[in-house]
């Protein structure tokens, strides 16, 4: 095949700097953490290109230490979108350790040309590798499809890469520069297009499927405090009362109120009231056990859905709650925020929730009655004031 690599690589450049162009109109400016780095990424690429094609021209030692550096800064801002996008992933050391290292050995090498070719292109190879190794990690039920598209375009890049390291180190009469019309350089150019493209593809998908999660996640939690909103509480409820069911275990609902809170709002201010909200949030996160459901079931009032919990569970759930609050408004000279509560516990006819919440709203209600700042509820089907034996 006889082709140009001088004309392919400005080809090559310029397809880098339209992707990286398109991606931020495209894409638009307030994106993710990940979707800026990925986009960094590409601009990072683009100036490294440009420096490769000029570097001859002007201080090919200095300037190609640059364009190495440049292009091994792009990998690991990759490296560290996908970390964003799949969690953690091994071989951060490695990757940030490679950044100084490429351009830094290739600078001092410089001299050596089957050195500074070798050990360039291999530790090029060892960056590719980490990023396959991130791919190909681990992460439950994200993107396989993008995973792997990327993950093919890294691999046959590696490849190509180390080819090239072994040639000049090894075959160095073989191998005469990386603007010569030589099969690897023909393949190098070539992957790197095909990797361009699928790359983009595939990290759009990856941005995508981020933006879904993110909207799913914003449709079931409450925007102020943090917590799961109604709709989603109920549907997880139900779940949890029909597995309550089918193993016969106790399942019991705690709602709760925080009482005077239009004072609070009066007094201080809506922010003020918006503050204490997040407070009991805060609270039911930290008393709550991991499987238990808490929401914002609507203005101040919340709901603690406790699995395998009796009324005697709830109740010290209960006492943990109020003693949370007190401290926290000792520890930070605030003013105490008290609540009502009510709880029900799963008869063995209670195949929905809505009898659940009925008793429980009803409580809920005693306890307001009965001068509020307490709890109140039923273990047997009747509503009774409140008066549990802790050792039932
Ligand atoms: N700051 C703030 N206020 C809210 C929010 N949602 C509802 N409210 C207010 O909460 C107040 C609830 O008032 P009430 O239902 O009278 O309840 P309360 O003052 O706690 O009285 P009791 O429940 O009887 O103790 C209303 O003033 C609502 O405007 C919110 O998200 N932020």
């Amino acid at each position: 095949m006889n082709l140009d690599i001088q004309t392919i690589l400005v080809v090559l450049l310029a397809n880098v700097w339209a992707t990286a162009l398109a991606l931020p109109l495209l894409m638009g400016w307030q994106v993710s953490s990940a979707a800026r780095l990925f986009q960094g990424s590409m601009v990072l690429q683009g100036m490294s290109w440009a420096v490769f094609l000029i570097a001859p021209k002007l201080h090919d030692r200095a300037l190609t230490s640059v364009a190495l550096g440049l292009l091994a800064l792009s990998f690991a801002m990759l490296w560290s979108a996908l970390q964003h996008w799949l969690g953690p992933r091994p071989g951060q050391r490695l990757m940030w350790a490679l950044v100084a290292a490429i351009p830094a050995v290739y600078f001092l090498t410089y001299p050596s040309y089957p050195v500074r070719v070798g050990t360039s292109n291999a530790l090029y190879a060892l960056q590719m590798l980490t990023i396959c190794v991130a791919l190909a990690w681990p992460a439950a039920h994200i993107g396989r499809r993008w995973r792997g598209l990327v993950l093919a375009s890294f691999a046959a890049l590696m490849v190509v890469t180390l080819w090239r390291g072994v040639l000049g180190a090894f075959f160095t009469d073989a191998y005469p520069f990386y603007r010569a019309t030589h099969p690897v350089n023909v393949a190098a150019v070539f992957f790197n297009h095909v990797a361009l493209s699928l790359c983009t593809l595939g990290l759009l998908a990856a941005w995508r499927e981020e933006a879904e999660r993110e909207l799913r996640r914003q449709a079931q939690t409450d925007g102020l405090t943090g917590l799961l909103n109604r709709q989603a509480f109920l549907e997880r409820a139900h779940t949890l009362l029909a597995h309550a069911v089918r193993y016969d275990e106790p399942l019991t609902l705690l709602m709760l109120d925080i009482d005077y809170f239009k004072r609070i709002n009066d007094r201080h201010g809506h922010a003020a009231g918006d503050a204490a909200l997040q407070t009991v949030s805060q609270g039911l996160r930290a008393c709550t056990r991991g499987g238990d459901l808490v929401c914002r079931y609507g203005g101040e009032e919340f709901c603690v859905l406790m699995s395998r919990a009796s009324a005697a569970d709830a109740l010290r759930f209960d006492e943990r709650l109020r003693g949370w609050l007190v401290k926290f408004a000792r520890d930070t000279g605030s003013e105490l925020i008290d609540y009502s509560a009510g709880i029900a516990v799963r008869q063995p006819d209670d195949h929905t929730m809505d009898a659940l919440l009925l008793r429980a709203d009803a409580a809920l209600y005693q306890a307001k009655a009965a001068g509020r700042g307490r709890l109140a509820g039923n273990t047997d089907g009747e509503q009774k004031e409140l008066s549990f034996d802790l050792a039932m």
